[in-house]
């Protein structure tokens, strides 16, 4: 009779969890690389008219059953030193790179790599937007990235998926939640 009852409740506590899910989700990436941009494209589906981010924007975006808490912090070089104060319980970090912007990608690999370092993003998936695909002469290639930001590296510890996006047109912002909403469901399925 005990096992029974501890049965339906360990199945009610699995439901549960299947029905609504928040996910705490950083958003970061070098200064103009157009994560405030993204952030209220995927809110809002309206391109706003951003300015650098002093601080950082929290928003909630809606996706099926997950509710993503999305936090948007400023990505000057002043400003990198407080991403740290973000990453607890951050189950996943989305990185904006310019794809337009061929010179800084050595910068953004470093930044990348030297954030995944900390423990507390220790197993947190990434999702890298290659944003600006509007912009003619922007990388494309999906190889280009990899080998820019030196990927495979950090695919081997932790779930990563590179998605091509522009905040302006909508390109492969749905896709990239998408890949969120898959992986972190699973993620949480399993722990
Ligand atoms: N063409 C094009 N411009 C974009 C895109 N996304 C953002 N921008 C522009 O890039 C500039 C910087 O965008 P932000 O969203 O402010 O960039 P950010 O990464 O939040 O920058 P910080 O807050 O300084 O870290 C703005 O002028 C945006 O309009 C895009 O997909 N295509
Ligand atoms: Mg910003």
């Amino acid at each position: 009779m005990g096992l029974t009852i501890s049965r339906v409740f360990r199945s009610l506590f699995f439901f549960a969890r299947l029905i609504k899910k928040e996910m705490r989700i950083l958003i970061v990436g070098l200064d103009g690389a157009g994560k405030t941009t993204i952030l209220y494209r995927m809110k809002l589906s309206q391109v706003v008219d951003a300015i650098p981010t002093i601080g950082f924007n929290v928003e909630t975006v809606e996706y099926k059953n997950i509710s993503f808490t999305v936090w948007d912090v400023g990505g000057s070089a002043g400003r990198r030193q407080f991403w740290r104060h973000y990453y607890a319980n951050t189950q996943a970090v989305i990185y904006v790179v310019d794809s337009g912007d061929r010179l800084r990608q050595a910068e953004a690999c470093h930044e990348l790599h030297s954030m995944l370092q900390e423990e507390e993003l220790r197993g947190a998936a990434l999702l890298v937007f290659a944003n600006k695909q509007d912009l003619p002469g922007s990388m494309k290639e999906p190889e280009e990235f990899e080998e820019a930001l030196d990927l495979a590296a950090l695919r081997e510890k932790r779930p990563l998926h590179l998605q091509r996006a522009s905040a302006v047109t909508g390109e492969g912002l749905l896709e990239g939640l998408e890949w969120l909403f898959i992986t972190l469901t699973n993620k949480s399925i399993k722990s």
